[in-house]
């Protein structure tokens, strides 16, 4: 039975610096803790779950469910499965991978500069390699942000969506049309149907948590959801991934769990993504065509009481080809205060974390990435 949960003041700005450092303090540590854990001589075969849900989408509760137990099962190993079936058109994926390599290779760098991550205090923008980084080393990705705006959203969104500073004014940098003809409107395509489809997602969370379908609905109404388009370069001295090589000097992201509550990847077919095993191993995850990645990311273990897992992985192109890959971050309504859901508190396994606004929890993590903070939301 849930117990009765005690709650402190909810932090109303980013002056309250103890619910802030508590973020910041607390991914650091699972990081920490995760990369140094060495676990007991166990050799239990790890594979990553693929998980059809073309009957996630039935009219029966019990073919939602069935899948949602699914989720419910890799989210308290792992937190790491494919998902197929997912109804998004594969061509608008393959678009979507088509303009990310058209963004990289064809805006000279005066264009790219004019969008520079460190124009927003939001994120949003283009991250020139080694711009931001995890751990400090030199990551040879290049990247760039774009957020959620009404116009990305097929339901028109209800007017309300926040900044994770709490602001609303536009965080977005886009190329001009002229620059990249048909850009905006591809990001826009696929932008919304993902939307669509980890609001969906949501709603299988709740049921995989026990909670009523719709527990999610209200709080994914004008929700933080960051898509990044990332190019690798390839490996200058290629070698496939074997249990005994290292991250190697040609990092292309560090190691690191991800900060919203989940993630979908679409990725090219050059392989490089790596997670951590559940027994502290790293594993490939290559690419499964026709397949998102989903993996739970931070705020939804904080939001399940560390009950579902968030994954660390990191990105290391060992090939001889470049790769791409587009992960969309999904969040909450950003000025939406989280407290630990009630089907994940008990007496034996009390409520670990204070509340806190999703968007000041985003920021928080953001602000580490980059040498200073960046400068977000000062
Ligand atoms: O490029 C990838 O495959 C993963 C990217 C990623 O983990 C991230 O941007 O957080
Ligand atoms: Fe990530």
């Amino acid at each position: 039975m849930a117990a009765a949960i005690q709650t402190p003041p909810i932090p109303t700005s980013r002056n309250d610096l103890s619910t802030f450092d508590e973020a910041r303090k607390g991914a650091y540590a699972y990081l920490q803790s995760r990369l140094t854990h060495k676990p007991a001589a166990s050799n239990e075969p790890f594979e990553i779950p693929v998980i059809d849900i073309s009957s996630s989408f039935s009219s029966s509760l019990l073919d939602r469910q069935a899948v949602a137990d699914k989720i419910c099962a890799a989210c308290t190993t792992s937190g790491f499965f494919y998902i197929t079936n997912h109804g998004v058109p594969l061509p608008t994926c393959a678009t979507m991978l088509g303009e990310a390599k058209r963004f990289f290779k064809s805006l000279n760098p005066e264009q790219k500069e004019l969008m520079h991550l460190r124009n927003s205090k939001v994120g949003m923008g283009w991250e020139p390699k080694a711009y931001t980084s995890i751990a400090g080393d030199t990551e040879t990705k290049e990247g760039f942000n774009f957020g959620y705006e009404a116009a990305l959203d097929k339901t028109g969104g209800d007017g309300l969506y926040r900044n994770i500073d709490g602001t609303n004014v536009k965080g977005n940098q886009w190329p001009r049309e002229e620059e990249l003809p048909g850009f905006f409107e591809n990001m826009r395509e696929y932008y919304s149907e993902l939307l669509q489809l980890a609001r969906h997602l949501f709603r299988l969370f709740a049921l995989s948590l026990a909670l009523p379908e719709d527990h999610f609905d209200s709080m994914t109404t004008h929700p933080g959801g960051t898509v990044r388009l990332l190019y690798y370069p390839p490996a200058k001295t290629p070698s496939p991934f074997s249990s005994s090589n290292s991250a190697s000097s040609e990092i292309g992201l560090g190691a690191h769990s991800d900060y919203e509550c989940f993630t979908l990847l679409l990725c090219s077919a050059s392989s490089g993504l790596e997670i951590l095993s559940p027994s502290a191993k790293w594993t490939p995850a290559p690419p499964v065509p026709g397949s998102f990645i989903v993996n739970v990311a931070d705020f939804m273990m904080r939001f399940t009481n560390g009950v579902y897992k968030s994954t660390v992985h990191r990105v290391v192109n060992r090939a001889a080809e470049e790769r791409y890959s587009v992960p969309f971050f999904f969040s909450v309504n950003y000025d939406q205060v989280v407290e630990t859901l009630p089907s994940c508190v008990s007496e034996e396994n009390p409520a670990k974390f204070p509340p806190i606004r999703a968007g000041e929890y985003v920021l928080q993590r953001f602000s580490n990435t980059t040498e200073g903070g960046g400068g977000y939301g000062a």
